[in-house]
């Protein structure tokens, strides 16, 4: 479904990687790790069509993402390093409003119920700048527990979170593959998501290796 051949990457003068492929089908996750600056984000950004690649093709379904467009990105869920939300909004508003701009549906009860299962209860209502830095990126991942979209491109999800915050997030990610959805993430932690198959790719020392488990 997700497929990429020869995709290189140059950042400056830097070619941080060439001739990185893969492909993920349904129910699989690519799982990205690599030395800090080895291109790991630039990747991401590639696959979400956010940057170019230098050379190299990725297709979803069959099709050239560039030719896809809105079409494709309406196929995606991007969760960046930065937590997108904002700081003067409530973790509600945000929620509500990332839905509205996705144009999914998503009603202010099931919004309440997705924040108290990333244990935002009782916070729902304060502005996010006053929240701690944990409690933000929960914020932010309250849109993974009703997101339907079938590719997830993740970047590194679990910074900042407590053990039972990184449990549900990997919990969640478990459950989207096991309903057929797709997720490309970063991390440097090694965390098990419950369900789905796993593969891995390593960026590094200009090198790409692949690995499967
Ligand atoms: N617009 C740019 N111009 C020049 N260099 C850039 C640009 N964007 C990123 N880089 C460089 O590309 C390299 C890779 O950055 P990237 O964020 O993709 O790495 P990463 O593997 O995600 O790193 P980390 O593990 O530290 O998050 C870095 O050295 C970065 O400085």
């Amino acid at each position: 479904m997700l497929e990429a051949s020869n995709l290189e990457c140059v950042r400056g003068e830097r070619s941080l990687f060439a001739d990185v492929s893969f492909r993920l089908d349904g129910g699989e996750m690519l799982y990205l790790q690599g030395t800090n600056g080895s291109g790991k984000t630039s990747l991401l950004r590639m696959l979400c069509a956010l940057t170019p690649a230098v050379s190299g093709e990725i297709l979803w379904r069959g099709t050239p993402i560039g030719k896809l467009g809105e079409e494709f990105r309406s196929q995606l869920c991007y969760l960046g390093h930065q937590n997108a939300i904002k700081e003067e909004l409530t973790p509600l508003e945000n929620l509500l409003s990332a839905a509205r701009l996705a144009q999914a549906a998503l009603d202010e009860d099931a919004a309440l119920d997705a924040l108290a299962l990333v244990g935002l209860r009782g916070r729902e209502d304060l502005a996010c700048r006053y929240l701690s830095q944990g409690q933000k990126r929960r914020a932010a991942l309250a849109r993974l527990v009703n997101e339907k979209r079938p590719l997830w491109v993740l970047d590194e999800p679990y910074v900042a979170l407590d053990p039972a915050a990184v449990e549900l997030v990997a919990g969640l990610i478990g459950a989207h593959l096991q309903a057929g959805g797709l997720a490309v993430l970063t991390t440097h932690q090694t965390v098990a998501v419950p369900a789905g198959a796993v593969r891995g790719l390593w960026l590094g020392d200009g090198d790409a290796t692949q690995r499967s488990r």
